[in-house]
């Protein structure tokens, strides 16, 4: 992840200044000066940089602060709030309703993924039960309407398109009328990123728009090209108005840190692509984001996940089971299987407790996914009273070679992987009496998650850092909503 860096930086001035044994004005400064250098490496605007170390130098006033208070939990608390801060752009865009009719046109330039982006854009919303369909208004590149073709065929989503009609602006509108018909409830058009002239371009956009009256526009803007993609916003917005932003290419290394400035645009971000892959597409929320960012896990995100992916029927068996904080091994395989089936696994590690850094190195999502898949082959010689089994002085000796024989692997990585599994029950049991919320109830969460609870997750060094169980009651006081909390503190016990 091109953020992953800029993440590592902050993250470990942090930890810099936790380390320290009193927080005094120049521990502030050395942190806060990181976290400067970071920000401006990442091509962050001075001005932004400057005003958020003047908020907290602001909020955090070393001299008023009494002795009692717990100067560290203030500062990182300032320092989350401010990084917040500086990404949400306030005003939300307009939102598709499921089953009410919205056409969302997607411009930028050609190469920044956006067909890729509006097939993934549709898909998300056909898993979530809507009923998208793509149209491809553009018919300036060869070849536009076959790619078009070949990602909706792939993904079972209608589309429209014309290999003779050469006017953009009938095939846009033929597709959005056709659609409307159909009752499709979104309705994209993918248009043109290119013409032998710009300001044909931009024309052309204008009229698209002013023809099919589009609800939302999207602007897709490719993360490595760094500053260049700014500027193409800012042409694109004078033809039509741009509604909302998606970045691409998270996922690439190019230009650094770059991509954080590119989500400090005007319009809203409300998705970021991580990858060529279809699902390679992730919801842009802040608050998770910057806790992702800070290495610090992302529950929600995983709880969302988890709905996505595990079958309806079997979600409260799971979810009961993981409150019940007896984590089988039997659990820990459907776990493995629900990971393999999410999709890009380095986004769903980042998201779980426990799960990221062991398991999932940056940068080697190959070996982890092969090393998830090694374990389940073993865990496929077990019985199931091995399985069902909580208890680890079951897995003697004979067992252990037996699994070894039947899987055909070393005693050793057997060994290994009820090490992983121990590791991950421990983490697991800390969870124990939570109550997991149904789809879409995620406040439940608020409800039903106390300090106490909070206090088990939460990694000892982390607790002690933000005060213990005081420091942690009046903290989820002062966020209001344990999501957030869940969110910022996510990461699990390492
Ligand atoms: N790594 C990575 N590649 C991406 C992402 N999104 C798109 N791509 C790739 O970027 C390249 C260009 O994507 P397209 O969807 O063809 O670009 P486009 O902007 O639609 O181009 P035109 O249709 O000509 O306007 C393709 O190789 C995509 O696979 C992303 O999030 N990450």
């Amino acid at each position: 992840m091109v953020l992953a860096q800029l993440g590592g930086s902050i993250s470990r001035a942090l930890q810099q200044m936790s380390n320290a044994t009193i927080i005094d004005e120049k521990v502030l400064n050395e942190c806060l000066n990181e976290i400067t250098r970071a920000l401006l490496q990442a091509d962050v605007q001075f001005k932004l940089v400057r005003d958020m170390q003047t908020n907290i130098k602001k909020i955090v006033n070393l001299d008023d602060l009494a002795a009692g208070h717990n100067k560290r939990k203030i500062i990182q608390q300032a320092i989350f709030n401010e990084l917040c801060k500086m990404l949400d752009p306030g005003k939300p865009s307009f939102t598709p309703k499921k089953g009410k009719t919205s056409v969302v046109m997607f411009v930028g330039l050609q190469g920044s993924g956006k067909t890729t982006t509006c097939t993934k854009y549709a898909y998300y919303h056909q898993k979530k039960g809507w009923k998208p369909a793509l149209v491809c208004a553009d018919t300036f590149r060869a070849g536009a309407f076959d790619q078009l073709k070949q990602n909706a065929t792939k993904a079972k989503i209608p589309f429209y398109g014309s290999y003779m009609e050469s006017d953009p602006v009938k095939i846009a509108v033929e597709g959005v009328e056709r659609f409307k018909k159909e009752n499709c409830d979104l309705i994209i058009v993918d248009t043109s990123g290119r013409h032998k002239q710009e300001a044909a371009l931009f024309e052309e956009m204008r009229q698209v728009s002013e023809a099919t009256k589009p609800d939302l526009v999207l602007f897709v803007m490719d993360s490595s090209i760094g500053q260049a993609a700014f500027d193409q916003a800012q042409a694109f917005k004078q033809s039509v108005a741009v509604g909302a932003v998606i970045v691409t290419k998270m996922d690439g290394h190019a230009k650094g840190g770059g991509a954080l400035k590119l989500l400090l645009t005007k319009s809203p971000v409300i998705f970021i692509g991580t990858g060529e892959h279809m699902d390679e597409f992730e919801v842009f929320d802040v608050k998770p984001f910057v806790s992702r960012l800070l290495g610090m896990g992302d529950w929600s995100g995983f709880m969302d996940k988890i709905h996505e992916v595990v079958p309806m029927d079997q979600q409260p068996e799971l979810l009961q089971k993981l409150s019940e904080g007896n984590f089988t091994l039997r659990i820990m395989y459907e776990q493995f299987q629900n990971i393999l089936k999410m999709g890009p696994i380095g986004q769903v590690f980042s998201m779980l407790p426990g799960f990221s850094a062991e398991l999932m190195p940056k940068g080697r999502e190959k070996e982890s996914q092969a090393k998830i898949k090694r374990y389940m082959t073993m865990m496929d010689s077990m019985t199931n009273e091995e399985l069902d089994s909580s208890n680890p002085k079951l897995m003697n000796e004979s067992r252990i070679m037996r699994i070894a024989r039947g899987s055909g692997r070393h005693l050793r990585e057997v060994m290994e992987m009820l090490e992983e599994y121990k590791r991950l029950a421990k983490i697991w049991s800390k969870m124990k009496g939570l109550k997991i919320p149904k789809k879409g109830e995620m406040s439940a969460l608020s409800r039903n998650m106390n300090a106490q609870h909070m206090s088990k997750v939460l990694p000892p060094q982390m607790l002690k850092q933000i005060g213990g169980m005081g420091g942690l009651q009046s903290l989820m006081k002062q966020m209001g909503s344990t999501k957030d909390m869940m969110g910022m503190f996510g990461g699990g016990d390492k």
